[in-house]
């Protein structure tokens, strides 16, 4: 059996490789950890991985910028699936630290967004240290705490169990039911098979001499019946104001109605870059107007087809 390599955002430990275990359970991959977002993404374009994991969005603090930017720049990638993660976070420390002996905590960005309420409430006067992970606070502190300037992580509580650290508060969320979407990347080499619930995302530029430029882009869905579920503005990093979009909508691009949308979103837009379509993790329902299905598509081109035979006779 072949095994897949996949990359992810490591080490050990974090909700990344939650989701990784999620996606692919028990011993079918190697696990490859990386520092950040972006060398996991550098091993899958240079073929040294088949596959990375990577964080997305979360329900708490939006998009996940360092990920939304890595794909819509550079060799082409796509994804190929999504995993959705509850997340739990603890603060742990060193055996013997108490508490209020903590001036500092070290943590990943989104975690930290997703547990202020707790620390302003708890150690208001605590100091925020941006880590590369969640899991990575908790080893830096197990591993070289004098080199730190925290005394404490937020991380999952595997995260503290495995690098040995006390946990001195659980469930420390501000939301209990936040969730993280993860996707796993591929090289655009193969294509998952549409299931009839599954999602595609595609960055757009639009064309800046036009009025009403983001309506006319947005109108490509509304009349195809697809629905978005992710909409999101991002900096071209070209030049003040010049953004583009992150989008991601119901459908496959094997479907009729999405490939209808993304042919007049290719005539429409200054660029489109296709980042895949793949499996909703949610698996639910998506409710297609009668007037947009494939068959209403192919129907209608069949007509259009006799039409422009009478021409030939
Ligand atoms: O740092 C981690 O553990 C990650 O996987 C990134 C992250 C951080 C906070 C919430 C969800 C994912």
């Amino acid at each position: 059996m072949t095994r897949y390599a996949y990359a992810y955002l490591g080490p050990e430990g974090t909700f990344t490789q939650q989701a990784l275990m999620q996606w692919s359970p028990s011993a079918g991959g190697r696990q490859v950890p990386c520092g950040s977002v972006d060398a996991a993404l550098e091993l899958l374009r240079s073929g040294e991985v088949d596959a990375a994991v990577v964080p997305i969005e979360n329900s708490v603090e939006g998009g996940v910028s360092a990920t939304l930017d890595a794909l819509a720049s550079g060799d082409p990638l796509v994804v190929v699936g999504e995993v959705l993660v509850p997340i739990t976070f603890v603060v742990c420390a060193r055996p013997g630290t108490r508490l209020q002996d903590v001036s500092a905590i070290g943590t990943h960005s989104h975690a930290w967004a997703q547990v202020r309420g707790w620390a302003d409430q708890t150690l208001p006067r605590a100091v925020y240290v941006p880590t590369l992970s969640t899991a990575s606070a908790a080893k830096d502190l197990a591993e070289h705490p004098d080199d730190l300037g925290y005394q404490a992580a937020v991380c999952a509580p595997v995260a503290a169990e495995r690098f040995g650290l006390e946990v001195l508060a659980h469930d420390i969320g501000d939301m209990t039911s936040a969730v993280t979407r993860f996707v796993i990347v591929s090289r655009p080499d193969w294509q998952p098979s549409p299931t009839g619930k599954d999602k595609t995302t595609v960055v757009l530029y639009q064309r800046t001499d036009r009025a009403g430029g983001l309506l006319e882009l947005l109108e490509q869905f509304a009349v195809r019946g697809i629905n978005m579920t992710r909409l999101e503005s991002r900096p071209t990093k070209d030049s003040m104001g010049s953004y583009c979009f992150s989008i991601d909508f119901e459908g496959h691009v094997q479907d009729e109605r999405v490939g209808a949308a993304l042919m007049s979103l290719h005539r429409v837009c200054a660029d489109l870059r296709f980042l895949g379509s793949y499996p909703a993790a949610s698996g639910a329902d998506i409710t297609v107007d009668p007037i947009t299905t494939d068959e209403a598509f192919l129907e209608a081109r069949r007509w259009l087809e006799r039409l422009r035979a009478l021409g030939d006779g």
